[in-house]
């Protein structure tokens, strides 16, 4: 992903006080036409607010919004028009069927898509005459991806679209939101799941207590900051070395090896020779080996100290 292509959202020291909270720290962002744009962090970190000064919904303290080269402030109303917005908590029409809520959206817009057709494209023709309240909490979610699509928005944010769902419906629900781009729109989620954003996302910006940490595809800050790729050997119980044969392979192909706990580590700049090593490591075939990739969890370390819980979202 590269600047490119055109710029349909920018925000310049973009900053956003509650009284003695800095809730939104001069945040200066871009996001490119056609991409998966991924606002990460943990709770409280400033990603709700950061899009809710986007969308123009709240004031900033300081800093500008620019969408589809426009001012957000000057032009709030027409550039809204091309903007759609599930957000976190999302509420409709509990007794309307999802049929009923899309096209009510699709009647309040002068060029919307056909209400079918949306919810085709959302899998959802198969509940489109049930009731909204009669839903599970992932249909409920697809539901306002299809209530704010109808529109044809330009862009389309997100926030949390997976918060809350079971493993199945966050596939699903990921799916659906990687085709948008070739749809023809962009999209802006904000999330503080690691595995969201390693699935979804083409660039993310890492937000931690209100400011960007770093800005980047997912390789792109695993490879900047998540440190390097190893292949472990673990040594059998009561034995001190690995085998001749096998300390050889390791130490002529890793950049650094060496001795952590009952474990031999080597040490790699490339994941490709790491990979190679470690194949021909197991072909050896007398030691357990594990190739150990950083990813975005090492990244979120490194620049916000943060952990991740079992459950995959951030600390
Ligand atoms: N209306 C408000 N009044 C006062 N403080 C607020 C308000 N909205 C947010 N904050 C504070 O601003 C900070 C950022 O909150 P925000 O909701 O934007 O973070 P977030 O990353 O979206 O978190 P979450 O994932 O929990 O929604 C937090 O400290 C929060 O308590």
């Amino acid at each position: 992903m590269t600047s490119d292509r055109s710029t349909v959202i920018q925000t310049r020291d973009l900053r956003k006080e509650y009284g003695s909270t800095v809730a939104v720290d001069d945040v200066s962002l871009e996001v490119y036409d056609g991409e998966i744009f991924a606002l990460l962090g943990p709770n409280g970190a400033g990603k709700t607010t950061a899009v809710e000064l986007i969308q123009g919904l709240r004031e900033p303290t300081a800093g500008t919004v620019t969408l589809f080269g426009t001012d957000l402030q000057e032009h709030l109303l027409e550039v809204k028009d091309r903007i759609g917005v599930v957000p976190q908590s999302f509420h409709t029409f509990e007794r309307l069927t999802v049929r009923e809520n899309v096209a009510l959206i699709a009647d309040l817009h002068s060029n919307p898509l056909d209400t079918d057709e949306v919810l085709a494209e959302l899998d959802l023709d198969d509940w489109a005459g049930e009731r909204f309240s009669s839903l599970s909490g992932g249909y409920q979610r697809r539901t306002g991806i299809a209530m704010a699509l109808v529109s044809d928005p330009e862009v389309l944010f997100l926030d949390e679209p997976t918060a809350g769902l079971d493993p199945a419906a966050r596939r699903a629900t990921w799916e659906h939101i990687e085709r948008l781009p070739a749809l023809g729109t962009t999209v802006v989620l904000t999330t503080h799941y690691m595995d969201e954003v390693e699935y979804l996302a083409d660039r993310v910006a890492l937000l931690v207590d209100g400011h960007v940490e770093a800005v980047d595809s997912v390789p792109g800050l695993v490879e900047e900051y998540a440190g390097e790729v190893t292949v472990v050997v673990h040594l059998p119980d009561g034995s001190d070395e690995a085998t001749p044969e096998l300390e050889s392979v390791l130490e002529s192909e890793a950049k650094a090896v060496y001795r952590r706990d009952t474990a031999l580590v080597g040490v790699f700049d490339d994941r490709q020779r790491a990979q190679e090593t470690y194949s021909a490591l197991q072909d050896i075939g007398t030691h357990s080996i594990d190739l150990v990739s950083p990813g975005m969890e090492d990244v979120f370390l490194e620049l916000a100290g943060a952990s991740m819980a079992p459950g995959g979202e951030l600390q």
